[in-house]
């Protein structure tokens, strides 16, 4: 398990869309080797979607051999319901549909049930050789995709009910907590833990104790993250705010471990100063602990990412990214509303910790 921590949720976000194109790059997806790349819904991945998209617009990445698999979606729910996973994505990822995969709320033919639907979701899976990378959020119970407390670490793609407390912090996207659904379908703990690389995301105090016990606590059914414990290729990415209930022990030494690219010709997490620097993989054979390939060719302090216009403080001008062309994701113009309205509607009566 390794650690990278951030001031801001802005600089963990860009942390994160870095690492995303480090993978899909190193990877050099083609027509016949797609990378597979898992996504979560929620408020979370808002300014990682919103900065994928605009260094998509850049030409740092294309997305048009990668394949996007969610982790979840609402049992009852269909495709064009406002609140639905499958709108979520549609207005904040912009990925051509025969290259996007999501579990349908309503059954469709020629599956009658959401059991089905869940089983047709496990072989897409496997069809597609695995999950290269998972990207997910956290719930403030624990809860990883719409893995409750007390979930089997073992379980594949399946229905589940969801927690009363979970429902209750998902209220605030319904127009009224009744309509918030009972059921969800959910990728399982164990077809999580197959993926071959898992990054977190948490940002915000509301994640603070969820992430301690994940990450601090024993391996504990009452906190699904904590299965996370026992995959040997997960990144946690906090902002100061998540991560503030970790010791300082703790945070310093998980840091610690990330491995340089530069130092590790096997590692897939790069250290926070190259992780935007492809090209410096395996070009140094001896391993060095993290940010000393920077510190040592003078690039210390240098921004995570390699395009010199990523500036974390600098605002994305929306008007004139429209991108619907090949490979390329579009940001949606709510999309800063959402994130800039979201901050404070959480449940603040949540308790379930
Ligand atoms: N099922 C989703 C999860 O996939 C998500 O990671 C989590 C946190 O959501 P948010 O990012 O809005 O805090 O809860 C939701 O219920």
């Amino acid at each position: 398990m390794y650690l990278s921590n951030h001031p801001t949720k802005e600089e963990a976000s860009k942390y994160v869309a870095s690492l995303i194109i480090n993978r899909i790059n190193t990877f050099k997806p083609n027509q016949n080797r797609k990378f597979v790349l898992c996504l979560p819904t929620g408020s979370t991945p808002l300014l990682v979607y919103k900065e994928l998209a605009r260094r998509c617009e850049g030409g740092e990445i294309s997305f048009e051999h990668v394949i996007t698999i969610n982790l979840d979606e609402y049992v009852g729910l269909s495709s064009d319901h406002p609140q639905s996973y499958y709108q979520f994505m549609e207005e904040n990822f912009d990925i051509p549909s025969n290259q996007f995969h999501l579990l349908p709320g309503l059954p469709i033919p020629p599956h009658t049930t959401p059991q089905e639907s869940c089983a047709s979701y496990e072989s897409l899976i496997t069809s597609l050789g695995g999950i290269n990378l998972l990207f997910m959020g956290i719930g403030e119970n624990g809860h990883i995709a719409f893995n409750e407390p007390c979930s089997s670490f073992r379980g594949r793609t399946k229905v589940v009910k969801l927690n009363e407390d979970t429902r209750r912090v998902n209220a605030r996207f319904f127009d009224d907590p009744s309509e918030v659904p009972t059921h969800a379908l959910s990728m399982g703990i164990g077809t999580i833990l197959d993926s071959h690389e898992i990054v977190v995301l948490a940002i915000g105090q509301k994640k603070a104790e969820a992430v301690r016990k994940a990450m601090e606590d024993g391996v504990n059914h009452l906190c699904p993250a904590s299965a996370l414990q026992s995959h040997e290729n997960v990144i946690f990415v906090t902002d100061d705010e998540a991560s503030q209930n970790l010791r300082k022990t703790t945070k310093d030494y998980l840091a610690s471990q990330i491995p340089c690219q530069r130092g590790s010709m096997t590692s897939s997490i790069g250290c926070i100063e190259c992780i935007g620097s492809i090209e410096s993989i395996g070009s140094i054979g001896r391993p060095v602990v993290s940010g000393d390939c920077c510190r040592t060719s003078g690039n210390q302090g240098r921004a995570i990412n390699t395009n010199e216009d990523s500036d974390p403080t600098k605002q994305v001008d929306h008007s004139d990214i429209t991108l619907l062309s090949k490979g390329k994701i579009k940001i949606d113009e709510k999309l800063d509303s959402k994130i800039n309205n979201d901050d404070d509607q959480g449940d603040q009566d949540c308790n379930c910790l």
